[in-house]
């Protein structure tokens, strides 16, 4: 069968460009990089297809264009189509022996423009080997590749090795002899329909290839998803992070079954590999592993761990890292072995993640996702699990905290005790079952509940951050007892509630209003003091800027005092002092003020008396006189007279001096100066008697 051979060229090139278009159509869709695979096959079939161009316009064009440029773009187009199979691998080629056939074709072409015969040779058997190299790359990567493009590419690479090997032979053998390369005899038919075919097989083979491997990682990635779900699930119901690396493990030896995979933990102290999970790998190889300390050269996994970068060890027979390990890994059957550092968020080496092959490998691009990704997961796992252990951890300490707290610490939640600490239960007297569920109120003294419930609430509406007062406790042991109770707004189990603390601030507190009293109450006779006196005289007078009553104040000085002391002794003086107080109050209401001021001086204010004035004044003479008369009467004081009591009958009176008042024009010091000065005049006329201030 002959075909006329520039017709075949034109069919070469027209199929070249068109499977040129549409491949380079499908790379632009598929990836919207120039560099890909896809898209240097498309360049391969550009340049076949230049090449049979160049070769159909022989005597239209120069002929060294058409020979050298035509053959050195063919033996260029085997080379692209070997870069793009490489590449698909994700495989370094090896650019000399892809290449050098080009500079070949082109120089030893250049030299033999004249002789047909010899070119035709020399093509024929460097495309053999172009064809044949790209063979047994594509036959050694039979493993890594999956589908059946791989065995279309194959098919179309056996036929251009069987088509120019039969022509070599036949030019060899010289039964083929050409003067043109457009001349049409069978072998030249055979050839170029083998082309043609190859050409078709090849580009579909590619294709297909292409398409099975998306396929092949969409399903992976699907895949992989689901299992990182199933970790991402195992995390969030805090599963212990053994389960969970064993997890990582199973799904992915489960997904790829040819894997051996392991994940190594580092120590604290980020020296030792100290945990071990690899269920597939031999014990006694686990074993030899445990506790090795990182460092370069100990295996993938104690180097990567150490440089913090990814040790693909191909073959660990002869790999630079695995010197000392390669015995022990040969011995478990292991070939391969890459190791991917575990870093936590802040870059920290927490551990490492290998996988293993029984064969030697290399990775491809989609394992060296597939590693970055489980590594990432793992360190998810890990320092979760580390924060849930830190967690757990400042638990124990604040719970420390509070049970040790020397003060009492409870926690309130819609007015209800949940958590008591043993110290409230000490000061309350109550054990901690008894306290928690009881209503906080049953604690708390009648007349400070109210208190209490209003400042509780105050809390939860977080008007306030914190709360800080007195409150009384009716603890079961010791009586009612004042607290210090210090509150603030905090979360239990989702609630509101409130945070409380308690000091019993009993005694500090009876000490406060003893200090207190002392400042305001005369120590002798308990009465009212200057300071207290002063105090009440400012209210009367504010009072009576309002309801424009009278009141007066009375100065009253005991007449002749001081003998009673000299002579029975101040004992004695300070009973008749006791005693003159108690009868002065007697002498007024309750809502009056009987003050001393020190010896024998005492004051008394009386408010709310008649708003006139001569009304007024004659109220307070009466209120004097009085006086006078309930001083006046005889008193019978014990004393001890040398072991025996004896009874000291006494008779004394006083001098008052008074002043009356309805207006706030005059300051109580003044007021006081003035009763004073009528106090000084009585005793100057005569003593025992009353003298009002004019
Ligand atoms: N027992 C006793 N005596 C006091 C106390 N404070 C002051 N005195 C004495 O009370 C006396 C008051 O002095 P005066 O008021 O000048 O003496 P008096 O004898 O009453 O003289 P006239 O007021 O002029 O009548 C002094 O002797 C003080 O020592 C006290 O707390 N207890």
């Amino acid at each position: 069968m002959l075909i006329h051979t520039p017709t075949m060229f034109l069919v070469i090139v027209t199929t070249s460009f068109t499977l040129a278009l549409a491949i380079a159509w499908i790379s632009y869709r598929k990836n919207n990089s120039l560099f890909n695979p896809l898209f240097m096959w498309s360049l391969a079939l550009a340049l076949h297809g230049g090449a049979y161009l160049l070769f159909s316009l022989r005597g239209y064009i120069n002929d060294a264009v058409s020979i050298v440029v035509g053959n050195s773009f063919l033996s260029a187009g085997f080379a692209l189509f070997g870069e793009a199979i490489y590449r698909f691998h994700d495989e370094q080629p090896n650019r000399l022996t892809l290449w050098a056939p080009v500079v070949f074709i082109a120089i030893s072409f250049s030299i033999l423009l004249d002789n047909q015969q010899a070119r035709m040779v020399i093509s024929a058997l460097v495309f053999t080997l172009q064809s044949a190299a790209l063979l047994a790359f594509a036959i050694k990567m039979r493993n890594n590749t999956i589908g059946r493009g791989q065995y279309i590419i194959e098919t179309g690479l056996v036929s251009v090795i069987a088509a120019m090997m039969l022509r070599e032979i036949s030019f060899l053998l010289g039964s083929t002899k050409l003067t043109s390369i457009a001349e049409s005899n069978s072998i030249q038919s055979y050839t170029f329909i083998t082309v043609l075919v190859s050409l078709l097989l090849l580009s579909i083979g590619f294709v297909l290839m292409t398409h099975e491997r998306a396929e092949k990682r969409a399903l992976d990635n699907q895949a992989f998803t689901k299992f990182s779900n199933k970790i991402l699930d195992l995390l969030s119901l805090n599963r212990p992070l053994d389960d969970i690396l064993n997890a990582i493990i199973n799904g992915i030896e489960r997904l790829h079954p040819e894997m051996l995979c392991s994940i190594l933990l580092l120590d604290k102290r980020g020296r030792f590999l100290n945990r071990i999970f690899a269920p597939s790998l031999p014990e006694f190889y686990n074993s030899a592993i445990q506790g090795v300390e990182i460092g370069l050269g100990v295996g993938s996994c104690g180097t990567a761990a150490y440089t913090k970068q990814r040790v693909i060890a191909e073959k660990i027979a002869t790999h630079p890292y695995w010197v000392s390990y390669k015995e022990l890994a040969l011995q478990a059957g292991l070939a391969s072995c890459w190791s991917q550092p575990v870093l936590s968020s802040n870059q920290k080496v927490l551990g490492t993640f290998a996988i293993y092959h029984r064969d030697e490998h290399a990775p491809e691009s989609s394992d060296i996702e597939l590693i970055e990704a489980v590594a990432k997961l793992a360190s998810v796992a890990i320092e979760r699990s580390s924060s849930v252990e830190q967690l757990r951890e400042s638990e124990k300490h604040y719970r420390l905290l509070i049970e040790t707290a020397n003060e009492g610490i409870c926690v309130v939640n819609d007015g209800v005790l949940r958590y008591a600490n043993p110290k409230l239960c000490e000061l309350t007297g109550y054990d901690a079952n008894t306290l928690t569920n009881k209503s906080i109120i049953d604690l708390i003294y009648h007349e400070d509940q109210a208190m209490v419930i209003e400042n509780q609430k105050k809390l939860l509406l977080t008007t306030v951050n914190d709360l800080k007062y007195a409150i009384r406790i009716s603890t079961r042991h010791r009586g009612v007892r004042w607290f210090e109770l210090s509150g603030v707004a905090f979360e239990w189990h989702g609630d509101n509630a409130s945070l409380n603390f308690l000091t019993d601030i009993h005694d500090r507190k009876l000490m406060d209003e003893k200090i207190q009293q002392l400042a305001y109450l005369d120590a002798l006779t308990q009465l009212p003091n200057r300071r207290l006196l002063i105090e009440h005289l400012k209210q009367a007078l504010a009072r009576n800027i309002r309801n424009a009553s009278y009141s007066a104040l009375l100065f009253l000085d005991l007449d002749n005092f001081k003998p009673l002391n000299d002579k029975h002794g101040h004992n004695v003086g300070d009973m008749l002092l006791i005693e003159v107080a108690r009868r002065l109050q007697l002498c007024v209401r309750q809502t009056d003020t009987v003050a001393r001021f020190g010896g024998d001086e005492f004051v008394i204010l009386i408010t709310d008396m008649d708003a006139d004035e001569s009304s007024a004044h004659t109220q307070t003479e009466s209120i004097a006189k009085k006086i006078l008369s309930a001083v006046a009467d005889p008193y019978l004081l014990q004393t001890d007279n040398n072991g025996t009591t004896i009874t000291v009958e006494h008779r004394c009176t006083a001098s008052i001096g008074v002043i009356t008042f309805n207006n706030g024009d005059s300051s109580g010091e003044k007021l006081l100066d003035r009763a004073d000065a009528a106090m000084y005049r009585a005793k100057q006329e005569g003593r025992n008697t009353i003298r009002f201030y004019q």
